[in-house]
């Protein structure tokens, strides 16, 4: 028989429980109010509460079974729904731990399931999303919300098979005027890794042959700041948009360990040989990054110096902004893109779609060969690259900068150069003394593109002029085999495609499948296979 002690203890605990339902109650309508509102930060401090007296009733009160029943469902809503108000202030890291604590109490709790798996598809990590949303799918309340269930998982399916494959097509929206819904992409990566270059530092390389316009990588950006701005806004104009996207940057990586420890991973000028050279799994996000000791590393002086040295415009001379205004500029981070060294005789291009960056192989190329943008515009002479380069804050390495460095008919070259800047003399006898130059100086294969391409401007305004073709046509090579000789050394570029184009023209026109095909192949390592033929006929005007 129990004494009068014991019961009086057990009517005071009874007290106690229905002051504590009714105080949780409270803190449970508050948070949930604060939620809705969307005050989150506020609602995060609610849950908080409820989340610390939860456990502390549970570890120092010993609740009897149905108590610790209703205290640990309390529990996992708390946890549940404070990931739900984090994973809304995008803290990615922090909203996982709270999604796997309420995992860990309810293992199939619903909210929690939907909540994690919009977090990992918000994190790129698809098939790890697709199996939160396949488990939700199977608990009773997926029948309630089909709709939203079974949108999560059609879109997890599709970007899962798009990461898999890089089968992406951009065609209806190109051919649309690039009005309507933009198209989706999720992140891949093809046939690529990261390894020492004899350029600088790490660099990006082919792990296959590939041909001109293949996918390689599609990343979206950490942050990215735009602005539609006239040619003539001033450098405050830009000073405003620099400062934006860092302080986008710091936030996104302060809000994700993941985004940090990647950024940390990026060179900020200093010597870079030597670098850590990271696996490319790193960046397939299926795995969580690890946050290390190079995390840490990332305060404010190495960060500026990342910035300074991966951020990247949006309308650079290898990126082709598909669908934004003409006075539009944008500058973002895109990291596994940010391994990408340049070169004057460049191999990949990129285009910009929404936040994502599609790379794409600009020529054909082979296994193991380094991949490179132009960080500026290779259609020019040395002296001019050299400065540009310069401002970038390097002095170029490439194979074709050295070439040109070191031929003994150097001095001829800068005179032509000299002669060109001044733009006064008739664009077809520089450009016959340069052909002269080289059949003397016998330069040969590579070295011609190398050439050619440094002095473009002369040829293109040669090929593009009737009047000049009379003039110098016979006397210098056919505008076909100059654009062969310069596609095959800086990849495909719209004023190359121009000159071809001017080329058929004067041949009558695209007469045969052979020139057909060969401009499509000129199209794809401008714009990659992201689209079909119709598609790109339209915005290569044919
Ligand atoms: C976006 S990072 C490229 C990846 C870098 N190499 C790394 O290891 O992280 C740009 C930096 O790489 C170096 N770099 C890129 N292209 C170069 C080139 N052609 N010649 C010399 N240095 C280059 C420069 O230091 C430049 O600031």
């Amino acid at each position: 028989m129990r004494g009068v002690g014991t019961l009086e203890q057990e009517e005071d605990m009874e007290v106690e429980v229905d002051e504590e339902d009714e105080r949780m109650q409270n803190l449970r309508s508050k948070a949930t109010e604060l939620l809705l509102r969307e005050e989150y930060n506020e609602s995060i401090q609610i849950y908080s509460q409820i989340i610390s007296i939860c456990q502390e009733s549970i570890s120092t009160k010993n609740p009897d079974g149905a108590h610790l029943n209703k205290l640990q469902k309390t529990l996992c809503l708390a946890f549940s729904n404070r990931a739900e108000a984090r994973a809304r202030l995008l803290e990615f890291s922090e909203a996982l731990k709270d999604c796997e604590e309420a995992l860990r109490i309810e293992k199939s709790h619903f909210k929690t399931l939907l909540c994690k798996g919009k977090i990992l598809l918000s994190l790129n990590r698809y098939s790890a999303a697709l199996d939160c949303f396949k488990a939700a799918n199977l608990d009773p309340q997926a029948n309630e919300n089909f709709d939203v269930v079974n949108g999560f998982l059609e879109k997890c399916k599709k970007f899962e098979f798009l990461s898999r494959t890089g089968a992406f097509d951009v065609s209806d929206w190109v051919l649309s005027g690039f009005r309507g819904k933009m198209p989706e992409f999720a992140e891949y990566i093809g046939a690529v890794e990261i390894k020492k270059s004899e350029i600088s530092g790490r660099g990006l390389f082919a792990t296959k042959n590939v041909e001109s316009g293949t996918l390689l990588l599609v990343t979206k950006a950490v942050a990215v700041d735009r602005a539609i701005m006239p040619q003539d806004s001033g450098e405050n104009a830009q000073l405003v948009i620099w400062k934006n996207f860092i302080d986008k940057v710091e936030e996104s990586a302060k809000k994700c360990t993941e985004t940090s420890s990647l950024i940390s991973m990026l060179s900020a000028g200093e010597d870079e040989g030597s670098l850590e050279v990271p696996d490319i799994g790193v960046f397939r996000h299926e795995t969580e990054v690890k946050s290390g000791t190079s995390c840490e590393k990332l305060d404010v002086r190495r960060m500026m110096g990342i910035l300074d040295v991966n951020s990247i415009v949006e309308d650079a001379i290898s990126a082709k902004v598909l669908g934004k205004n003409a006075d539009y500029q944008g500058i973002g981070l895109w990291i596994l893109a940010s391994f990408i060294n340049h070169s004057c005789d460049p191999n990949v291009r990129r285009l910009h779609i929404g936040d994502h960056v599609v790379v794409h192989a600009s020529r054909d190329v082979k296994a193991g060969e380094e991949l490179t943008f132009a960080y500026f515009d290779v259609l020019s002479p040395l002296n001019s690259r050299r400065e540009m380069a310069k401002n970038w804050g390097f002095k170029c390495m490439c194979k074709r900068c050295k070439f040109e460095e070191n031929v003994s008919y150097k001095q001829e070259l800068r005179e032509i150069d000299i002669v060109l800047g001044k733009g006064l003399v008739d664009m077809g006898s520089l450009v016959y003394r340069l052909e002269e130059g080289m059949r003397r100086w016998m330069v040969r294969g590579k070295g011609k593109g190398y050439l050619r391409a440094s002095f473009w401007e002369a040829y293109s305004k040669v090929f593009g002029s009737e009047k000049m073709m009379r003039k110098w046509g016979r006397k210098i090579p056919e505008g076909m085999m100059v654009v062969d000789s310069v596609v095959d050394v800086v990849g495909s570029d719209e004023r190359i495609v121009r000159v071809f184009m001017e080329g058929l023209k004067r041949g009558g026109g695209i007469n045969g499948v052979v020139e057909m095909e060969k401009g499509m192949k000129l199209g794809r390592g401008i714009y990659g296979k992201v689209m079909k033929k119709q598609a790109m006929r339209t915005l290569l005007q044919f």
